[in-house]
C-alpha cells in the first residue's frame, strides 16, 4: 500500500491547556515560551511512542535478576529546531530525547511573498539514513518553511519515513502540501486550525510564534 502522510493530534489534557495558554493574546511573552517548551515536551512524548529504538536486557535488582529494555544509544537520533520559534519548543523536545544531537537551521519567511529562504544550516554534509530525526517547528502555515527544511534533509541522507515533525498548530493547506511530496512523514500537532488569512498567518493560531516568544 503507498504510504499515507500520518497527522496525530494526541487528545491530552496538557497538550490542551498549553495550546491554549499559547493561543491567549494576553499570555505574556516569558509564559509563551513555557507552553512552547511544554507542548514541545508533551507532542515529542507522544511522537516517541513507538519510535524511540529500544534494547532488551537483563538488570540486577537489589533482590533478584530482572529483564529490562532501554533506549538504544547507537541508533542516532537528531533534533533539528528551526529558528526561531522552534528554540523553545525544541527545549521540551531535549527533555525527552536528551541522547539526541540538536542541529540548528534557520529559515525566515518573507513578508509578502511567503517564501522561505535559509539563513543558516548547521546540518552535516551526509547523514545516516537510519537516522531518526524530530523536527522543531511550531507553525505549520504555508508549508513552505518544511518543505524547505525536508528537501535539506533529504538531499543528505535522510529518509521521510524516519522524520517526525512536532508543530504547534498546522493549517490544512501545510498538510496538503507535505502529504503530496513527503507521504512517508509521520506529524504530532497540538491542533489542525482552520486556514490561513490573507498574510499568510494561521487562524486562529497564535500569531507570531517566534516574536511571542523572544518578545519581539
Ligand atoms: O509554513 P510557513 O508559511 O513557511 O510558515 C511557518 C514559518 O513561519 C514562521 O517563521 P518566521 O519566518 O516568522 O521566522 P521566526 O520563527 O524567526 O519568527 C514560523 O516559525 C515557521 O517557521
Ligand atoms: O500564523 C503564523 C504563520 C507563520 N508563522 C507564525 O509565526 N505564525
Ligand atoms: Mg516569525
Amino acid at each position: 500500500m503507498a504510504p499515507q502522510l500520518r497527522v496525530f493530534v494526541p487528545p491530552h489534557p496538557l497538550v490542551k491547556h498549553w495550546l491554549g495558554v499559547a493561543r491567549d493574546v494576553n499570555t505574556p511573552s516569558a509564559l509563551f515560551r513555557t507552553a512552547m517548551t511544554e507542548l514541545g515536551r508533551w507532542l515529542t512524548y507522544e511522537a516517541a511512542r513507538e519510535w524511540l529504538p529500544t534494547f532488551d536486557t537483563q538488570v540486577e535488582t537489589p533482590l533478584a535478576p530482572c529483564p529490562a529494555t532501554f533506549v538504544n544509544p547507537e541508533v542516532p537520533m537528531m533534533i533539528i529546531p528551526i529558528l526561531r520559534a522552534g528554540l523553545a519548543l525544541m527545549e521540551g523536545a531535549q527533555s525527552v530525547l536528551p541522547l539526541a544531537s540538536v542541529y540548528h537551521v534557520g529559515y525566515v519567511r518573507n513578508e509578502e511573498t511567503l517564501e522561505a529562504s535559509c539563513y543558516l544550516n548547521k546540518l552535516p554534509s551526509s547523514l545516516s539514513p537510519e537516522t531518526r530525526v524530530l523536527i522543531s517547528e511550531p507553525m505549520l502555515a504555508t508549508g513552505g518553511t518544511m518543505m524547505t527544511a525536508m528537501a535539506d534533509l533529504v538531499e543528505r541522507g535522510i529518509q521521510p519515513g524516519n522524520v517526525r515533525i512536532v508543530a504547534i498548530v498546522a493549517a490544512p493547506v501545510a498538510l496538503k502540501k507535505l502529504a503530496e511530496a513527503y507521504p512517508e512523514l509521520t506529524i504530532y500537532t497540538a491542533m489542525i486550525d482552520e486556514g490561513l488569512n490573507e498574510n499568510g498567518y494561521i487562524v486562529p493560531g497564535l500569531g507570531d510564534a517566534g516574536d511571542r516568544t523572544f518578545g519581539t
